[in-house]
C-alpha cells in the first residue's frame, strides 16, 4: 500500500481520496484553505464541492504543504489548472527531485501554452509524471459508479504503478504512452463543453450537440495530432470519451457555464453562478494560439473564443459556423 498526497481539495482531488482510501492507501488530502480542513475533520464532509457525501475517518487533512508532501510515494495534482504552476514552486524544494507525480486536473497554460505535466515538469526538474484522465465525473465516481480512465506516462513503470494504485471493480484504469495525446484530449474537450452548453442555453437540441460532439472531436485531433499525438488517444477516453461525457452531463461545470452563456450571461456570470472550476474558460485562448502555432483549423474553438471573450453574440457565431464555405466531411478525400 502506498502513501498518497492529493494536492487540491476541490470536488475531484475529494472523490480521488475517498477512492484511494477505499483501495488502502495512507491518503493526506491538502487544501489550501486552513478553514476547509478544520470543516473536514469536524464534519467528515466537504460539503460545498461533494454534497451529500460522507467522507471516510481514514483520510487525513492537512493545510500545511511541508507536512502534507513529506515522504509521500505519489504526489497527486488536483488544483485548477491555473494554480498548478503556482503549486508546483511551493513545494519545489520540499519533494525528492525524482518525485512521482500523477496529474489530473485538466487545462492548457495560457503563455506557455504547457499541459498540466509540462508545467510540473518544467517548474520540479527530474519529477516523474503521469495523467489520469477521461470521463470521470466526481460524484459518479465517490458513488462508485462504474467509469473507465487512461494513465499516460513516457514511463511505462509510472504509468503501471498509477493504475496499480488506482484500479478498483468500480474504477478501471488503462495505461497510455502518449501522455500529449491524453493530456489535449482532456483539455480542450471543456471547450467544446462550452460551446455544447451554450446550444443547449439558446434551446437547440440533440441535432445540434450531436453535431458538435463530432465535429468537436474533429477540431481536438486535428490539433493534437499536428502536435504529435496519436489519433487513436483521441478516439479513447480522453478523446470522445471525455468530450461526450462532459457535453451531456447534467454535472458538466463546462456544459452548464455554457448553458448560462446561452441564456445570455457573460463568461464571468456563468462562472459564478457555477461555483466550481471552469476549466475551458482558461483553456480557449490557449487552445485558439495552439491552433495558430500548429496552422490547424478550430471553428468552433474560435467561436468560443469570440463569444467569451470578444462579446459575441452566441447566435451570430452559430450563424457564423453553419454559414462557413461548403466543404467535404473528410479533411483529405477524393473522388
Ligand atoms: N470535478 C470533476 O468531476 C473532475 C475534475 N477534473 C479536473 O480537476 C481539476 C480540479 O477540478 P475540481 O476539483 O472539479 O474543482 P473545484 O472547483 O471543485 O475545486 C477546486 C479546488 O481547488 C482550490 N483552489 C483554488 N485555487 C487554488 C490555489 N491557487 N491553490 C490551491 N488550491 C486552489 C479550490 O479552493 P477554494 O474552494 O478556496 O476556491 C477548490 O478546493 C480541474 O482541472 C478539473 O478539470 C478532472 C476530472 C473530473
Ligand atoms: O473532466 C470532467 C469529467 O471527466 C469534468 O468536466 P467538467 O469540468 O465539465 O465538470
Amino acid at each position: 500500500m502506498a502513501r498518497i498526497c492529493i494536492l487540491g481539495a476541490g470536488s475531484w482531488g475529494t472523490a480521488l481520496a475517498v477512492l484511494l482510501v477505499g483501495n488502502g492507501h495512507t491518503v493526506t488530502l491538502w487544501s489550501h484553505r486552513e478553514e476547509e480542513v478544520l470543516a473536514m475533520q469536524r464534519t467528515s464532509a466537504n460539503e460545498s464541492k461533494l454534497p451529500g457525501v460522507v467522507l471516510p475517518r481514514e483520510i487525513r487533512y492537512s493545510s500545511q504543504l511541508k507536512e502534507a508532501v513529506k515522504n509521500q510515494d505519489l504526489l497527486v495534482f488536483a488544483v485548477p489548472s491555473k494554480a498548478t504552476r503556482e503549486t508546483a514552486k511551493k513545494i519545489k524544494d520540499l519533494i525528492p527531485e525524482d518525485q512521482k507525480i500523477v496529474s489530473v486536473s485538466k487545462g492548457i497554460e495560457e503563455g506557455t501554452l504547457y499541459s498540466q505535466t509540462q508545467i510540473l515538469e518544467d517548474v520540479l526538474k527530474g519529477a516523474l509524471t503521469a495523467a489520469l484522465s477521461g470521463p470521470s465525473h466526481a460524484e459518479e465516481v465517490v458513488r462508485r459508479i462504474p467509469t473507465l480512465v487512461v494513465a499516460a506516462s513516457k514511463s511505462h513503470d509510472l504509468a503501471l504503478l498509477t493504475q496499480e494504485l488506482f484500479m478498483n471493480a468500480n474504477f478501471r484504469v488503462y495505461i497510455s504512452p502518449d501522455l500529449l495525446g491524453v493530456e489535449i484530449g482532456g483539455s480542450l474537450k471543456n471547450v467544446i463543453a462550452l460551446a455544447a452548453g451554450m446550444s443547449d442555453g439558446l434551446g437547440y437540441g440533440d441535432n445540434t450537440k450531436a453535431a458538435l460532439i463530432t465535429r468537436g472531436i474533429k477540431e481536438i485531433t486535428r490539433l493534437a495530432v499536428a502536435m504529435g499525438a496519436k489519433e487513436d488517444t483521441l478516439a479513447g477516453l480522453s478523446g470522445i470519451g471525455d468530450l461526450i461525457v462532459t457535453c451531456q452531463s447534467m454535472h458538466s461545470r463546462n456544459r452548464m457555464a455554457g448553458y448560462y452563456i446561452g441564456q445570455g450571461d457573460s463568461a464571468q456570470e456563468a462562472m459564478d453562478k457555477v461555483k466550481m472550476v471552469v476549466e475551458g474558460v482558461y483553456s480557449a485562448r490557449a487552445a485558439r494560439a495552439l491552433g495558430q502555432r500548429y496552422g490547424v483549423d478550430l471553428p468552433i474553438i474560435e467561436q468560443v473564443n469570440r463569444v467569451l471573450f470578444e462579446q459575441m453574440d452566441v447566435r451570430k457565431a452559430v450563424l457564423e459556423l453553419m454559414g462557413r464555405e461548403k466543404k467535404a466531411e473528410l479533411d483529405h478525400c477524393s473522388w
